[in-house]
């Protein structure tokens, strides 16, 4: 398929397909584009977020921007959502019933796709570029099937728009050669493409830009230590504005732990769970076929928080860790009580591994360390906890401005005592504008009119 230049009335979809979530939000173009570098190029007209989708009932929200940033658009339980093709499909049918849009404006879809290789550019959907896409699925496991069956979707339904893929990996580009290799034979780490990729990158874009405005700093001039803790969670020391490490690695598997996800363990720990590791299963709940072990399956959707709780809602667990906490502080807590515990100051302590570490690759030069991602942005204990520890590096926690994030207007809110360096931020990370915005400073993809 060649690569369509829109009109500018043309309006922009973006889809998100996280591991256990499709968000989307749709825009329109703000003229003229050349000029806004400092604001966003684009205009939100609606959000849609589902959720739980491989956990059902999935929940639905939509909301038009017109009343609100959606944000407390109101949730409802969608039986017939069993994965993102059909989340998607939902969505569609609302947007058809619902909004005054015509589905043909839609010049553009931009999709997430997690693992882009070392292909960094977005990539106009094709015969080749999906294939590409696919032959990387076997490496993102919860994400490039899911994304790509959205890709399908949405070219059956929306035939006059171009679907264009946006990596993840691509922020990561930067990462040098020492940080991002294995120590492992170097012939075969080239040949299989054995290093470490990195993810996150469309969020860790955004943030970049947003503290940036925020701090009112040049981008390449800055240090952070961006935390993204969601359903999948990891942390990013950025040097001068670029990628120096980042906790994921090949796959989104590794660093830490995630709501179904093990995040790092002693490699050789799988053999040791199961008999059976090197077995292929062939994962029928996505249209594409992936092709993973019963070890990936184990550690990728079988661990994390899940496995320890029951409950992939991170909520939930700071909710029931707080009312059994003086149980647990007494030594009276039974095993099923003291689990909630358990995985919250587990995922704290691993937290803790990254923020000493990049503290360390950034020299302890840091403007500031970052929260964002659904429990980053949410949840005041976390931060808290998280904080309780940093004193000793120089990052302070400004308690009643951590208390009230969810009432403070803006993309950026400063929970810091610090007004220099080593300020502490919370971040309403937007991967689907990161990707709008990136659609809409394209020229090629625009018709001159
Ligand atoms: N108030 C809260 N406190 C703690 N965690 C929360 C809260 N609200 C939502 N979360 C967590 O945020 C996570 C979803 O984050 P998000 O970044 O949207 O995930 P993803 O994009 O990976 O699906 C869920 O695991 C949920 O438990
Ligand atoms: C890369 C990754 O884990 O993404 P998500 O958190 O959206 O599942
Ligand atoms: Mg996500």
């Amino acid at each position: 398929m060649p690569e369509k230049a829109a009109s500018r009335e043309g309006l922009i979809l973006s889809v998100n397909a996280g591991s256990s979530s499709l968000k989307i939000s749709l825009y329109r173009l703000v003229s003229p584009v050349a000029q806004t570098t400092e604001t966003d190029p684009v205009e939100l007209l609606l959000v849609s977020n589902i959720t739980n989708i491989s956990t059902s009932p999935a929940s639905f929200s939509f909301s038009l921007a017109a009343h609100g940033s959606g944000r407390e658009a109101k949730k409802e339980p969608v039986e017939s959502i069993h994965d993102h093709a059909s989340a998607f499909a939902h969505f569609l049918d609302y947007l058809g019933r619902e909004a005054s849009i015509e589905q043909s404006q839609i010049a553009h879809v931009c999709h997430r796709v997690v693992h882009g290789g070392d292909s960094f550019e977005p990539l106009v959907i094709t015969k080749e570029s999906y294939e590409y896409i696919e032959h990387l699925s076997d490496l993102a496991p919860l994400h490039n099937g899911a994304a790509l069956s959205v890709i399908e979707a949405c070219m059956e339904a929306l035939p006059q728009s171009q679907s264009i893929a946006y990596f993840d990996t691509s922020f990561h580009r930067s990462i040098p050669p020492h940080i991002a290799s294995y120590a492992i034979d170097q012939s075969v780490a080239k040949k299989r493409g054995l290093k470490k990729y990195g993810f996150h990158g469309l969020s860790y874009a955004y943030i970049l830009r947003a503290v940036s405005q925020f701090l009112q700093r040049d981008q390449n001039t800055l240090n952070l230590i961006v935390m993204h803790l969601g359903s999948g969670a990891s942390v990013c020391a950025i040097k001068q504005g670029k990628s120096l490490d980042t906790s994921m690695g090949l796959t989104p598997l590794s660093g830490l732990p995630g709501a179904t996800r093990s995040g790092i363990v002693d490699p050789s720990l799988i053999f040791h769970y199961t008999n059976r590791a090197g077995r292929v299963t062939h994962d029928q709940s996505q249209a594409v076929n992936i092709h993973v072990t019963q070890a990936e399956e184990i550690l990728n959707k079988q661990s994390g928080w899940n496995a320890i709780t029951g409950t992939t809602d991170f909520g939930e667990i700071t909710k029931r860790r707080n009312e059994t906490a003086d149980k647990v502080a007494a030594g009276t807590a039974s095993e099923d009580e003291a689990k909630w515990k358990l995985a919250f100051d587990l995922f704290v302590d691993r937290i803790y591994d990254f923020l000493g570490t990049y503290y360390v690759k950034l020299g302890g030069q840091v403007d500031a360390l970052v929260f964002s991602g659904g429990i980053g942005e949410k949840s005041i204990e976390l931060r808290e906890t998280v904080l309780e520890k940093l004193g000793c590096l120089g990052f302070k926690l400004e308690e009643a401005r951590n208390a009230s994030v969810d009432k403070e207007p803006g993309v950026v809110v400063s929970v810091s005592l610090n007004t220099q360096d080593h300020r502490v931020l919370v971040c309403r990370t937007d991967e689907q504008v990161e990707m709008a915005r990136q659609c809409a400073l394209e020229k090629k993809f625009w018709a001159d009119d």
